[in-house]
């Protein structure tokens, strides 16, 4: 393994000389776990935890490990975080069910992403309407997604379904595969060369796994939970959230993702449905919300049998739920800020004292 294999680059190069420190050395997130991280710097993985301060500063440009993330190490110390190229993130799970902690701030799954698989299995899980609500997430981040529809075998038309996502994923590159039988997977290579990072998005079961172990010719998603000697004589229990693929890029497959609620909007509704955006624009009123009013061309294809009224009442929904979190966002943010620090300090000063051992 490389500073570059794990996707070290110019971008990354850059940002770190303004550190300027010889005592710094540069390393990849790997994985992340409840107080601390596993980082690659090339040569080998060190546990590591994050430099006190980086509990601390709620300043709008600090940023708190994730994973995929590159940091700056001192021993086994994260002192700095460098700039991301993107970050995915989502309100977390109970964002939908009123609880205001996860609604805040987009809490970041993964960062320095070159693509996002959606994997959709082709049996119950397949549904055309949150492939576009993930799509809409992943352009809100900044990442550029391809859709997997896995479980091939189980369907009996599976080109049919690739068809529909395509109509509605414009431009986005849809593959209908098995990952059980391999059948298929081998073109996804092209989205993983040496040096690039994919991560998995799809519900449990679509069949991420599997998608891995054939990807990567073994069963290293069975032995995601090793045991390791972590200080003397204590075992714990370690997840990686990025694997390398043999001869290719890496996969960050991450398990916490089981349910995404939409985040800020930055455009990304609109980047998922441009045809409404291009209809909206021919609207009567500029205001239009393309439930009532007269004059409204979004409504209009509907009537006509243009636009399919799921696809107009996703869009509808989704843009509903980015208000609400826009809202509660601003109202809560300051009071959940506060107690959400309050809670990291505390952990903070449980493990400030315990010095964390590099692990092979
Ligand atoms: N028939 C068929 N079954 C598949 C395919 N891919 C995965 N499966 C099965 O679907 C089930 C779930 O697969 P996993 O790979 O564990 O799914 P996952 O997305 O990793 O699930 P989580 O770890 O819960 O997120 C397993 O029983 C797999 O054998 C496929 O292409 N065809
Ligand atoms: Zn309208």
């Amino acid at each position: 393994m490389s500073l570059e294999n794990l996707g070290w680059n110019g971008f990354f190069e850059n940002n770190a000389y303004s550190f300027d420190d010889p005592n710094l050395t540069p390393a990849r997130i790997i994985g992340v776990r409840k107080n601390a991280f596993i980082v690659h710097d090339g040569d080998r993985e060190i546990l590591a935890t994050a430099a006190g301060r980086l509990y601390h500063d709620d300043s709008p440009d600090s940023l708190f490990p994730a994973a995929g993330d590159w940091v700056l190490i001192r021993d086994t110390i994260i002192a700095h975080v460098l700039p991301r190229r993107n970050a995915l993130s989502r309100g977390a799970s109970g964002a939908r069910h009123g609880r205001a902690e996860s609604a805040v701030r987009g809490q970041v799954i993964a960062a320095n992403l070159d693509t996002v698989f959606i994997v959709c299995g082709l049996d119950r899980d397949y549904n055309v309407r949150r492939i576009e609500r993930y799509l809409t997430l992943i352009y809100n981040c900044g990442c550029s997604p391809v859709v997997i529809l896995n479980k091939a075998d189980l369907h009996p038309a599976p080109l049919d379904c690739a068809a529909e996502v395509e109509s509605v994923a414009f431009g986005v590159p849809v593959f209908a595969v098995s990952a059980k039988s391999g059948q298929g997977v081998e073109v996804l290579r092209q989205f993983l060369p040496p040096g690039q990072t994919a991560a998995l998005l799809g519900s449990s079961g679509a069949g991420k796994s599997t998608l891995v172990n054939q990807l990567s010719g073994a069963e290293v998603r069975a032995a995601k939970e090793v045991s390791e000697a972590v200080g003397k004589g204590v075992h714990t229990t370690t997840t990686r959230d990025i694997i390398p693929i043999p001869g290719a890029g890496m996969i960050l497959d991450n398990p916490g993702i089981r349910e995404i609620a939409l985040w800020d909007d930055a455009g990304g509704i609109d980047d998922a449905f441009p045809d409404i955006q291009a209809l909206a624009k021919e609207c009567h009123y500029t205001d239009c919300t393309h439930e009532h009013e007269p004059g409204c061309r979004v409504r209009e294809a509907v009537e006509i049998g243009v636009l399919k009224p799921a696809r107009l009442q996703n869009y509808l929904k989704m843009q509903k739920e980015l208000e609400f979190l826009n809202q509660r966002q601003e109202k809560s943010a300051n009071r959940v800020e506060k107690e959400r620090w309050k809670e990291i300090a505390i952990y903070q000063k449980q493990f400030k004292n315990k010095k964390r051992p590099r692990i092979r």
